[in-house]
């Protein structure tokens, strides 16, 4: 699928992961929405995306994706801007288990919220296009990591989402794809905060610190041509991109249906 005219909304795009696919959404012709709490952040990358690629293909939009209220405007705005939306990133993500039901209500409900405003523009069933969800998971989404339990859980529950979603939209003709991505350990300001967001597994940092070591560091550029990858082949649907520095392929799930 061509990117060129094509409409994103990103969430969680002002930093890391998410300004890093929006930048390669840009360079391959899409227009993006970037949509984030951190208002300070989003508007300045506007500003420099702006210089780089035009003001009429960008939009920030402050948005926090725990409320369905602030999604359903977003979204509304940025299919009026835009004329429709075809690829929603949902990205937006925190990992803290001391404040562990915020983890839940942003990385796992805001990936539920942003799905379901989503399809009201994109679904064929609402006078869409169609298109496709990508959501970001985690290699923790696919393993556990011991220091973070509820947010190992919210990643596995992203990826089971995904993976039900793009059955669901199969069976009734939503004409979008979902898919998710599992990058392992990334340089961002949610890697270096780690240590203060614990709570009651602290005593468990330098083992994650070595776990880390272990796999070592993914290149963000890697992680965003993942993201890409999900986005413009058209056969994937209900798939899951690892991003390991030593492995980068769909995962291949065991099946029980006869
Ligand atoms: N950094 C890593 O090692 C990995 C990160 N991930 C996932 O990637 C995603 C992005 O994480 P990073 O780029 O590493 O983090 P980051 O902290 O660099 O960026 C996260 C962005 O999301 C925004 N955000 C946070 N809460 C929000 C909310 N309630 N509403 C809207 N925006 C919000 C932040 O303001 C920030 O701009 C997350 O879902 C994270 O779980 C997955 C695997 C590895
Ligand atoms: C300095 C320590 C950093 C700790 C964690 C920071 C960010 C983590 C973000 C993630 O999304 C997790 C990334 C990778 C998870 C790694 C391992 C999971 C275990 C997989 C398995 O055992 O099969």
């Amino acid at each position: 699928m061509s990117l060129t005219g094509k409409t994103a909304v990103v969430t969680g795009a002002a930093m890391g992961i998410g300004r890093a696919v929006t930048e390669l959404l840009l360079q391959h012709g899409a227009k993006v929405a970037l949509l984030d709490v951190n208002e300070t952040a989003g508007k300045s990358l506007v500003e420099v995306l702006d210089k780089l690629y035009g003001r009429e293909r960008t939009l920030f939009l402050s948005c926090d994706v725990e409320s369905e209220e602030q999604i359903k405007a977003a979204f509304l705005k940025a299919a009026e801007t835009f004329g429709g939306i075809d690829i929603l990133f949902n990205n937006a993500g925190v990992l803290n288990e001391d404040r562990w039901e915020r983890t839940v209500s942003i990385n796992l409900m805001g990936v539920i919220r942003g799905s379901y405003a989503a399809l009201e523009h994109m679904s064929k069933l609402s006078g869409g296009r169609g298109g496709v969800i990508i959501n970001t998971s985690s290699l923790a989404g696919l393993g556990p990591l011991p220091s973070c339990p509820v947010y190992t859980a919210t990643k596995h529950a992203v990826v089971g989402f995904t993976r039900a979603m793009a059955a669901a939209s199969v069976a009734s003709g939503y004409g979008v794809r979902f898919n998710a991505l599992c990058p392992g350990f990334v340089q961002t300001d949610l890697f270096s905060a780690i240590e203060s967001n614990l709570g009651r597994f602290a005593h468990l940092a330098a083992a994650t610190q070595q776990l880390a070591e272990h796999f070592g560091l993914v290149g963000m550029c890697d992680v965003a041509e993942a993201a890409l990858d999900m986005v413009t082949d058209e056969t994937k649907n209900g798939e899951v991109f690892l991003v390991s520095p030593k492995r980068k392929e769909y995962v291949n799930f065991p099946s029980f249906v006869q």
